[in-house]
């Protein structure tokens, strides 16, 4: 659904790039997560992948357009909901999704029934301008689904929404990827990449570290821990020890044989740990 190959991209159009040399295939039906911290070069790649930046240097397929002879088709085929894209403030919700509608060639959802999906069919004819942020989230990642995306391009589906709200939407993103969508997600949030992700790439520096499935990531690079809970003169203390590390192992032993374990559990380690450890950055 997928191909890039050899990317690279300077903005200046000189020595500094925001991507270097970057590759991967994502197949139909996959939800694939872009991870990285704030400049790492995954807006530059989305922008690029839907059309919105050229290519300048490799080559790259999106649903089979070829990405250096972009046609219109390209935009039937896709969604795209990033931040920056505009809903229109004098319109309202409902009005900007018929509005929207019209620009496709094939066939599109019913904007009422949109609306609901994403909580706004109570408000669908308030001015998008009066809306908060997170509305016009919504409104904007309702608007992304009007043509039946086969890729669907999602940045921050989630960030700066209540609870409830990025829940409804992951279960929206669940169910359009088992309806048969392939979706294209960034995000810095790793539990919402674990969550959803068939599989993860991590870019630091536009570089593309290591791509795999959190499952394989954690298996490959992540050190078996376990929790104990643990008594020590009348007080209860807690540590997390390494399986690995000879002097957390001997701790260890020596809670075990000196009867001290209360309590103990394995731990899995989280993808921003592994993150952390693959490319020597946090994701903030
Ligand atoms: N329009 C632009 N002009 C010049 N440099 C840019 C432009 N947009 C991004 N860059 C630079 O390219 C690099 C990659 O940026 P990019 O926006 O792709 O990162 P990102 O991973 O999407 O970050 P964020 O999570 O903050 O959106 C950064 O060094 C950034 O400063």
């Amino acid at each position: 659904m997928i191909n890039v190959e050899h990317l690279n991209y300077s903005y200046a159009h000189n020595s500094q790039y925001a991507l270097k040399d970057v590759s991967f295939h994502i197949e139909k039906g996959e939800v694939f997560g872009f991870l990285g911290p704030s400049g790492a070069g995954k807006s530059t790649t989305q922008g690029i992948l839907t059309g919105l930046l050229p290519i300048q240097e490799g080559e790259g397929t999106v649903a089979g357009v070829d990405l250096r002879h972009i046609s219109r088709d390209i935009f039937n085929k896709i969604g795209v909901s990033f931040e920056q894209s505009n809903v229109y403030g004098k319109l309202t919700a409902l009005e900007n999704l018929e509005f929207y509608r019209k620009l496709f060639d094939g066939p599109t959802m019913e904007p009422l029934e949109l609306l609901k999906m994403v909580g706004l069919d109570q408000v669908k004819n308030k001015r998008a301008s009066t809306f908060s942020k997170g509305m016009k989230h919504r409104l904007t990642f309702a608007r992304s689904m009007l043509n039946y995306p086969e890729i669907w391009f999602l940045d921050e589906p989630t960030t700066g929404l209540d609870p409830g709200i990025a829940s409804t939407i992951k279960d929206i993103i669940k169910q359009k990827n088992q309806e048969g969508a392939t979706v294209f997600l960034t995000t810095h949030n790793m539990f919402i990449a674990d969550e959803l992700c068939h599989r993860v790439g991590f870019i630091v520096d536009g570089v593309l570290k290591v791509v795999d499935s959190p499952r394989n990531l954690k298996l490959k690079y992540g050190q078996p821990m376990v929790e104990v809970e643990y008594g020590d003169n009348g007080q209860l203390l807690t540590a997390s020890l390494s399986l690995e590390e000879e002097s957390d192992k001997e701790k260890l032993t020596g809670l075990i044989q000196g009867g001290k374990i209360q309590r103990m559990h394995t731990k899995e380690p989280t993808l921003e740990e592994i993150f952390i450890r693959l490319t020597g950055r946090g994701l903030e």
